[in-house]
């Protein structure tokens, strides 16, 4: 029953016992396969069965919408843990191993992703960079910097100085210290792989080297007890410049101790039309035929590529690509925007919402909260945002289950005792009324009654108290700026948290793995995509042809590629279309 929209690639994908390296084309059913997979493995368990499954996934949004998928199919998700890495150490290595380690034991808090921002920002000045300049804040295996330069060394001493007086660990810090728990006491990479028997990791060509570390440990030590299926495509490889790695299967197999892994592929693309897929062919590395299997395989289509629009006019003709895509039915959620530099979401969105005020937009630029999604009080306004809906049941049990931990370690006290399951958490949240129309006072007031019923008082504890003022600090910051002019009533901060549903706005990276009858991108230039940190890197070909790839391969059956003219570097040299795209000889459509 679980297999049954699963073709025969799949099937056999899903079925494989041990460990699994799959590698496919885009629109393969790399992702289905990771659901089926999980649904499988939890339906192969014997009654009664503690054990669970878990999916680590690139984006937040991903992991967000494996619960939906699987909610949707009536899975019950008790047993499914899904998140990206960074959040899979939090929660099972370092909250509850954290007093074993030296570095740790004495305390420590997330460090607020702004407040880091920040900080970078000011050393950045002191030390002379660029707000540009690249600082590589990976760390090796053995706790050396990854960065080689040296100014760049300097800076990031000054930078863990901070953090370490702070007591604060940052998400590089976060891994560091997770693999240094695995690996100085054995018995916990034992414990959690006695616990999950499976990892699927999906898109795991951008994985870093320092993530293969950790999450081969915890495969290596339980021997067979824990599956590895490992998911992506090599020439979706994006993250390179950010220490991404595709390792191949011997690398693989020697990071977990020289078990054996079984290479798997998937053929055929349900997603795209064959003209699109010819198209982004060109960007391939391998040439490999992808063929279109899919109900739309023979359609048309449509390709455009427009190298003529000045970059004052470009807003303006993304409008009229949406609107060409809304006048053919073409829902607003099936249509996306691809900017080339997440900075930019912002000022384009809010733009797009001034040319087309009846259509939706679902960008993260016009949120009132900053992107620091690890800040308790962030997690705490997710739940009074987000009403009671059977579609994201198993999100908000999961977002409730997350808070409890997060109280719990925070303040080393649990919540009343009525309030200590997820359930009973929920239905707290929703029953807490506020009369505040505007978003910061209602989410106050939402807040102290939440801590009156829980039996907190937040007060006494520094690290909640600093966290609430830079939760309300930064939507202060946003609502007082006029970049972001985001209204600041409490139905503008609930439309945050709304279901996706219109005009996705987003870069590449974070639309990874999703796709939409519609695709437009701008920005195709040298010095964007890709980025000069690629091109002053030496790797520009490579990073700009993967880029291309995956930007293309996004979409169903329309694409529209944007080259504008009259962008200029700081000196006033104009960008230059990006290379690849140049060389393609390919009959467009007329834009
Ligand atoms: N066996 C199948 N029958 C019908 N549709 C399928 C099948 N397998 C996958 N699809 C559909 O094909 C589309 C692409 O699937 P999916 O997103 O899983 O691909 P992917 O390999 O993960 O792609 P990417 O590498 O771009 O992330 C989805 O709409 C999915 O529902």
């Amino acid at each position: 029953m679980i297999l049954a929209k699963l073709n025969k690639e799949q099937k056999i994908a899903v079925q494989q016992d041990g460990h699994v390296l799959l590698t496919a084309c885009p629109g393969s059913g790399k992702t289905r396969v990771i659901i089926h997979k999980l649904a499988h493995e939890l339906s192969m368990m014997a009654e009664g069965s503690k054990k669970k499954v878990m999916a680590l996934t690139f984006t937040v949004r991903a992991s967000e919408e494996i619960f939906r998928r699987l909610n949707a199919m009536g899975i019950n998700s008790d047993q499914i843990w899904s998140g990206t890495l960074h959040s899979f150490c939090l929660e099972w290595i370092i909250r509850p191993y954290s007093c074993y380690l030296p570095e740790l034991m004495n305390g420590y808090t997330i460090a607020d992703e702004t407040f880091c921002a920040d900080l970078i920002d000011t050393l950045k000045v002191k030390h002379k960079l660029k707000a540009i300049d690249p600082v590589n804040f990976r760390f090796n295996r053995d706790g050396s910097f990854a960065e080689p330069k040296s100014i760049q060394r300097e800076l990031l001493k000054e930078y863990h100085a901070v953090l370490k007086k702070k007591k604060l660990i940052d998400f590089e810090l976060l891994l560091l210290y997770a693999y240094r728990i695995l690996i100085s006491l054995p018995k916990i990479p034992q414990t959690l792989s006695n616990l999950f028997k499976l990892i699927c990791v999906d898109e795991y060509q951008d994985t870093q080297d320092l993530m293969y570390a950790i999450i081969c440990q915890i495969v290596k030590t339980g021997k067979t007890k824990t599956s590895l299926f490992l998911v992506g495509d090599t020439d979706q490889a994006i993250y390179a410049s950010l220490g991404g790695v595709a390792k191949n299967i011997a690398e693989i197999k020697s990071e977990i101790g020289g078990l054996p892994i079984t290479p798997l592929t998937l053929t055929g693309n349900y997603r795209t039309c064959q003209r699109v897929i010819d198209f982004y062919s060109h960007f391939q590395t391998q040439k490999i035929k992808i063929e279109a299997v899919g109900q739309n395989a023979k359609q048309k289509g449509m390709i455009t590529f427009n190298n003529v629009v000045h970059h004052g006019g470009i807003v303006e003709e993304i409008a009229r690509l949406i609107r060409i895509s809304l006048d053919k039915g073409i829902p607003e959620g099936e249509i996306c925007v691809l900017v080339p530099q997440w900075w930019l979401i912002t000022s384009v969105s809010k733009k797009l919402r001034a040319i087309l005020p009846g259509v939706n937009f679902d960008a993260s630029g016009l949120a009132p909260m900053a992107r620091n999604r690890d800040n308790i009080w962030y997690k705490l306004s997710r739940l009074f945002l987000t009403g009671p809906n059977p579609r994201i049941y198993a999100l908000r049990y999961k977002w409730a289950e997350e808070l409890i931990n997060d109280f719990s370690s925070q303040t080393k006290a649990n919540f009343e005792e009525q309030f200590q399951h997820p359930k009973s958490l929920l239905r707290l949240i929703n029953s807490i009324k506020s009369v505040e129309t505007e978003g910061m006072p209602y989410l106050h007031d939402c807040f102290d009654q939440f801590l009156v019923e829980v039996k907190i008082d937040y007060s006494l504890h520094p690290s909640l108290v600093e966290n609430r003022k830079l939760f309300f600090a930064h939507i202060e910051k946003r609502l007082s700026d006029p970049v972001f002019s985001i209204p600041s009533d409490i139905l503008s901060f609930k439309s945050f948290y709304r279901e996706m549903s219109g005009v996705i706005i987003n870069t590449c990276v974070g639309v990874k793995g999703e796709e939409f009858e519609t695709v437009i991108a701008y920005g195709l230039l040298n010095g964007y995509i890709p980025h000069w940190n690629e091109i002053f890197s030496g790797n520009a070909n490579e990073a700009s042809k993967k880029l291309m790839y995956v930007i293309c391969s996004r979409a169903k059956t329309n694409l529209h590629l944007i080259s504008e003219k009259g962008r200029t570097t700081k000196k006033g040299d104009e960008l230059a279309m990006n290379p690849e795209l140049k060389d393609v000889v390919f009959d467009y459509d007329i834009h």
